[in-house]
């Protein structure tokens, strides 16, 4: 039994360990979008957060919001798999800054199975001395869940979907406002079978008051190890769905709008089901004024699209020096590379 002196030091220990929260969903379900809503408010707090994206050519650096957060990026492979060294190493740099900071944010990208994530605040003792996992939050798009989680996958992958919701211990039921109650009763029943333990918080543009979210003190690993008995001693090693790719673009010059809205309108109407996520930071002809250099965001998730510019406050804007590279990328199954770049670059102005 541990002396009442031992238990004060323990938990003088884990208040000092910097609290992490690992912020998980499928493709497109709203995980920037939070991110972005937690460094815009004013909650008094440094929060460093640590990006992880998925695809060819990453837009992710163009969407979340300027802040005097500090924002890294890991773009070099999948957190779950190859990149979890950088994230050890993120990790101690930020161990070491001075002010402290007082938690870390993770955005891993939709494709990511959460385990091996969460396997690192516990395997690697560096960061088991200076951090704390905090929650795993899972950001769900109502309108879409379903789908993914009846996905079939190849023998021996997981459906990435279904891990997300297994291991969160919140559920942020997001874009609520794209179905009906009863198709939001059918999905709430999806999620309460994967996971009965996780609270569901409906949100429409991830809006949720922050402390629901951080610093709650919600990850058990109890309940982890009672689901996934060998959860600490597995090696990570987990395969993710071959089919599934990415093709990402890169174009010099300014774009005709009318051309780039009839193409992305057509290809999502008629490969929407196989191309789960798109986005892009675009520049486009004829839309600076000399107050304003306004830089374009796409946006698809499935067959929904639409476009923003930095004029409505979504993104940053073209910095006077910076080079009018316009990037695309497409995430999904059976993607034509050579149809997307042509029809890419003949929208050019
Ligand atoms: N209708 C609706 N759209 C939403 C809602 N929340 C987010 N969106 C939109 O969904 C799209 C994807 O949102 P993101 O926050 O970029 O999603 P994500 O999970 O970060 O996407 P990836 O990182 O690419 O996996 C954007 O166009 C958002 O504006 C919502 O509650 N309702």
């Amino acid at each position: 039994m541990p002396t009442r002196a031992e238990k004060e030091k323990a938990a003088e220990e884990a208040a000092n360990r910097i609290p992490v929260t690992v912020v998980t969903g499928f493709l497109g379900s709203g995980k920037t979008t939070l991110v972005n809503r937690i460094l815009k408010e004013r909650h008094g707090r440094r929060i460093a957060v640590i990006e992880n994206e998925f695809g060819e050519v990453g837009v992710d650096d163009g969407l979340v919001l300027n802040s005097q957060e500090e924002i890294f990026e890991m773009n070099n492979g999948c957190i779950c798999c190859t990149v979890r060294g950088d994230l050890i190493k993120i990790m101690h740099k930020l161990q070491k800054r001075n002010p402290k900071i007082h938690s870390v944010l993770v955005e891993t990208t939709g494709l990511a199975d959460p385990a091996p994530v969460a396997q690192t605040f516990f395997v690697d003792d560096f960061v088991q001395e200076h951090y704390r996992l905090d929650a795993i939050i899972t950001v769900v798009d109502a309108k879409h869940l379903v789908q993914h989680l009846d996905d079939q996958k190849p023998e021996g992958v997981e459906n990435e979907a279904i891990e997300q919701l297994a291991f969160a211990d919140r559920v942020l039921l997001n874009k609520v406002d794209l179905v009906t109650d009863e198709e939001k009763a059918e999905v709430v029943r999806r999620i309460k079978g994967i996971n009965g333990a996780a609270e569901i918080i409906e949100t429409v543009q991830s809006s949720v008051a922050l402390e629901r979210i951080l610093d709650v003190n919600a990850f058990s690993l109890e309940r982890i190890l009672q689901e996934e008995p060998d959860f600490l001693e597995s090696d990570g090693d987990h395969q993710h769905d071959a089919s599934v790719g990415s093709v990402g673009i890169q174009l010099e010059g300014e774009l005709d709008m009318d051309k780039l809205n009839a193409w992305l309108s057509k290809l999502l109407k008629d490969k929407g089901a196989d191309i789960f996520r798109s986005k892009g930071i675009l520049a486009v002809d004829g839309t600076d004024d000399k107050q304003v250099l306004r830089k374009y965001v796409f946006q698809g998730v499935h067959m929904l699209m639409g476009f923003a510019s930095s004029a409505d406050g979504v993104g940053k804007p073209w910095q006077p020096e910076e080079k009018r590279v316009s990037r695309l990328v497409f995430i999904g199954r059976n993607l034509n590379r050579e149809d997307l770049n042509a029809s890419f670059k003949a929208c050019l102005a």
